[in-house]
């Protein structure tokens, strides 16, 4: 094996830069020749390679975002699409792809190695919803850019004794929002694994407000049927909830910010294993964290199956409350 290429798919992560930079080193130390694709899937069938050296990634491991471009390719999701990103590796003589990228780009580097073109995946989403891994890049930075929102927030609640719903990003997996729930002390937590209903919520804002404290903080994911704006739109000019309520969406406030040293390393760490798994000739497989250890699991295993959330700890939540 001889030339590698690497790109990043799906929403951009913080900790991508990282990862692109031990490929592009690691591998150029292993004796490959390394290029980036721009622009995730769309640049793959638009032919956007550019051979990487070990100064292109000079002074980025501190970066948010992704050096390289991200997107979200409807096109790739086609046969012709995909036909056309394998006939552009193969008449660049690129011999293997690393895809950084949460499950949709997964699913996608699936489908090439199926084809027949040597791939392997890096867990990389802040939503934390990758089966495979125990986390992905970008989801400690998300968290700690939300933990910061909900302890800001909490000081303006309290002051005007204020109810204030935090809604965090997530698609349909609740981590982020319980995560940061719990690390930020919230009175209530909502996410799409548990249903809940209107009464639920106003009897928990109102046993808030009787229990004499001077906020009530729920954190909501966006993908909860009771999202932020559903709960605010529901409760607007209800006065007997005893609490006024206000909202903040978080939104792409949580993907944007520099990598933590965790989101650094564990890049870092998945960059270097990415590589010395194409060393050895091996494809097909997504590196990830498991334990505390970098581990290699199928794509085809990753793509059959959805991340679960623990749920024991939501319990703890309303105890933590009281
Ligand atoms: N089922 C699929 N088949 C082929 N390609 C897919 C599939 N799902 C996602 N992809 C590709 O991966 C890209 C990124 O996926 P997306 O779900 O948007 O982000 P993420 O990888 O971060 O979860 C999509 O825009 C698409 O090009
Ligand atoms: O940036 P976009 O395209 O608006 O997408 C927003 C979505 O991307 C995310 O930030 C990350 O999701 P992915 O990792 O699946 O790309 C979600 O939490 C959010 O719902
Ligand atoms: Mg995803």
């Amino acid at each position: 094996m001889k030339r590698i290429a690497v790109l990043t798919s799906g929403g951009d992560a913080p900790g991508m830069n990282a990862a692109i930079r031990a490929v592009v080193r690691c591998g150029i130390a292993a004796g490959f020749e390394v290029y980036g694709v721009n622009h995730g899937y769309n640049g793959l069938i638009a032919g956007l390679f550019r051979q990487m050296g070990p100064r292109d990634v000079s002074g980025i491991i501190q970066a948010g975002g992704t050096v390289l471009g991200s997107s979200r390719s409807e096109e790739f999701e086609t046969e012709p699409g995909r036909e056309r990103a394998v006939k552009n590796l193969t008449g660049r003589k690129i011999d293997a792809l690393v895809v950084i990228g949460g499950n949709g780009s997964q699913t996608g580097a699936y489908l090439l190695n199926e084809m027949g073109f040597p791939t392997v995946g890096i867990a990389s989403t802040i939503d934390n919803d990758l089966y495979g891994t125990d986390q992905s890049i970008g989801v400690d930075t998300a968290l700690n850019i939300a933990l910061e929102a909900i302890d800001r927030l909490k000081v303006t609640a309290s002051s005007h004794q204020r109810a204030h719903i935090v809604e965090t990003m997530g698609r349909d997996h609740g981590y982020l929002a319980l995560m940061s729930g719990i690390a930020g002390g919230a009175e209530h937590i909502i996410i799409p694994e548990v249903e809940t209903t209107p009464d639920k919520i106003g009897a928990v804002i109102k046993k808030t407000y009787d229990s004499g404290k001077s906020h009530c903080l729920i954190v909501a994911a966006e993908g909860a049927d009771w999202n932020a704006e559903r709960i605010l739109a529901h409760f607007r000019g209800k006065p007997e909830l005893g609490f006024s309520l206000r909202a903040t969406i978080l939104g792409h406030v949580q993907r944007g910010g520099a990598p933590t040293a965790f989101d650094r390393l564990l890049a870092t760490r998945l960059g270097m294993a990415a590589v010395d798994q194409l060393t050895e000739g091996k494809s097909g497989i997504l590196l990830g964290l498991a334990c505390g250890e970098i581990k290699t699991i199928p794509l085809a295993e990753v793509k059959n199956h959805k991340k679960t959330l623990d749920l024991k700890i939501l319990a703890a939540a309303e105890k933590l409350a009281i």
